[in-house]
């Protein structure tokens, strides 16, 4: 056996393998960061970041500093760096299928772990790993089967997750009485079930709502987890693959004060398990102004392309989005909370999209013509922060391409890679011992008098009795 090799050990659910390698690398990068954090704390845990406004109390903390999150960080014009790397360099310097060119969300996974791509032969250890961890027992299977083919993909998603909660290690070892400097250990377990698992139960409800979940076609321990994921759906276009995997890398992680991601971190802050977890994370991304944003970008787009036929011109669609504006709505798939930029995830789609679809794609093309459109008409109202477009913009039309055209299931696609981010980051928080979260919070009537109170002060009547 060589060093970084398979060490066969039983679990509660059979035979797996347990990767060494990679558990090895995260266990000393935590062990080394541990110390990084606990001196820094002592030595400047009073320094400032800055001053908290009534504003930001108001306003969703917009850019409030908040949180300690390792795995990801955002620019607000650069876009996300997983790990210092950005969507590019993540792209030309992740390992590939054989023949491919996009990169591969199982490498993704371990650079959010640890810092670093893996060689070749850690990837297909991984690989098999993860295929390994995949599996679903049958009667919880049989349970996410059986919900309604009515009920919203997403609630599906959500409940087919904390579905799979009695297996959580975290849970167990918990239960067990586990040493708190272990806890990042059963969470690492978890994260890696989590991730690997939760293309399974995205597959199972694919089926569920649009076919017979009697016949999911089969995963296959040859291919990597994109490849598989798209198999299982029922696509069997190796070009599509490729968008898989390049969809799960780039919807991964977008540092962590998105709402997934921080719903997902709060609710782990309790010592929740990585299942409960992700699966609040999950609901937070079914919010429009989140995830479901591009199952609305997709209706929206069609919307148009039904009103106005395939012929639309630009006036056209400056007009209906004026027209989406006056009604009150947003217009989906642009604006950003950080970004003041064209989102790099956006790019990502249209360069898929000049690389590997026809120049007569109307969806493609319209999606085009927006981006030349919108931004100027929502620079116009004068209120909009950022008029770019984001990741959601895009992707609807790139699966549409493909036949995937069952647009309210897009947020579980974006569901299933978002798992790949905020579990790595929880495998982190875990590891560096981080407490329950618990800000402050004001009534209106407290924020008025205290601000009242402070001015007061600065102005010089009050008493200064804590000189
Ligand atoms: C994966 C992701 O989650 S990416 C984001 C996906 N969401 C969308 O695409 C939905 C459309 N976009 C939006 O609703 C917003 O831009 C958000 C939620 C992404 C960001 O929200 P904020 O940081 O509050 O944006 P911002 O500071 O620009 O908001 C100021 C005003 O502009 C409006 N605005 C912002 N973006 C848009 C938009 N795309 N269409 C219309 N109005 C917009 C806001 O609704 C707000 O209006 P109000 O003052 O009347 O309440
Ligand atoms: O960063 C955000 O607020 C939203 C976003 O784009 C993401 O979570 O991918």
């Amino acid at each position: 056996m060589k060093s970084f090799a398979r060490n066969l050990y039983q679990q509660q659910n059979g035979q797996r393998y347990f990767s060494v390698a990679l558990k090895k690398k995260v266990e000393h990068s935590i062990q080394e960061k541990q110390k990084v954090l606990n001196h820094f704390k002592k030595e400047h845990g009073n320094a400032k970041l800055g001053d908290v406004t009534v504003g930001q109390v108001i306003g969703g903390m917009r850019s409030m500093p908040g949180l300690l999150y390792e795995t990801s960080k955002l620019h607000h014009l650069d876009g996300i760096t997983y790990r210092g790397k950005d969507l590019y360099q993540v792209k030309e310097q992740s390992p590939k299928a054989p023949g491919g060119s996009e990169p591969l969300p199982e490498a993704a996974l371990w650079l959010l772990l640890t810092g670093e791509f893996p060689s070749q032969s850690e990837l297909q250890e991984f690989q098999t790993e993860l295929f390994n961890r995949g599996q679903i027992p049958a009667e919880i299977e049989k349970l996410i089967k059986s919900f309604p083919k009515t009920m919203h993909p997403m609630t599906q998603l959500s409940m087919g997750v904390l579905a799979c909660q009695p297996l959580s290690k975290f849970a167990k070892a918990y239960h067990d009485g586990i040493h708190k400097s272990k806890y990042w250990d059963p969470t690492f377990e978890d994260a890696l079930d989590v991730c690997a698992r939760v293309s399974r139960i995205a597959a199972i409800i694919f089926h569920n709502c649009y076919g017979d979940n009697n016949k999911i076609p089969t995963a296959d321990p040859a291919l990597d987890y994109g490849a598989n994921f798209a198999k299982q759906l029922g696509f069997n276009d190796k070009t599509f693959w490729e968008l898989m995997r390049l969809y799960i890398v780039i919807h991964a992680d977008h540092e962590g004060g998105n709402v997934s991601a921080h719903a997902t971190h709060l609710v782990g802050s309790t010592l929740a398990d990585p299942y409960l977890s992700f699966s609040a994370g999950m609901n937070g991304l079914a919010g429009p102004l989140h995830g479901l944003a591009n199952q609305e970008c997709l209706k929206f787009l069609l919307d148009l392309q039904d009103k106005l036929g395939k012929t639309w011109t630009e006036d056209d669609i400056r007009q209906y989005v004026k027209d989406t504006l006056a009604s009150g709505k947003v217009v989906p798939g642009y604006g950003h909370a950080v970004l003041r930029k064209t989102d790099p995830r956006f790019m990502c789609e249209l360069n898929f999209a000049d690389q590997f679809i026809s120049k007569d794609d109307n969806l493609v093309n319209l999606v085009k013509a927006c981006y030349r459109v919108i931004p100027n008409v929502l620079e116009a109202t004068g209120k909009v922060s950022n008029p770019w477009p984001n990741v959601d913009a895009g992707s609807g039309a790139l699966l549409m391409h493909y036949g995937l055209n069952q647009f309210d299931y897009y947020t579980v696609l974006f569901g299933v890679s978002r798992a790949f981010g905020v579990m790595a980051a929880q495998v982190w928080s875990r590891g560096l011992g981080l407490p329950i979260e618990r800000p402050n919070s004001f009534t209106l009537e407290h924020l008025i008098k205290k601000v009242e109170h402070d001015h007061h002060i600065h102005h010089g009547h009050g008493h200064h009795g804590h000189k």
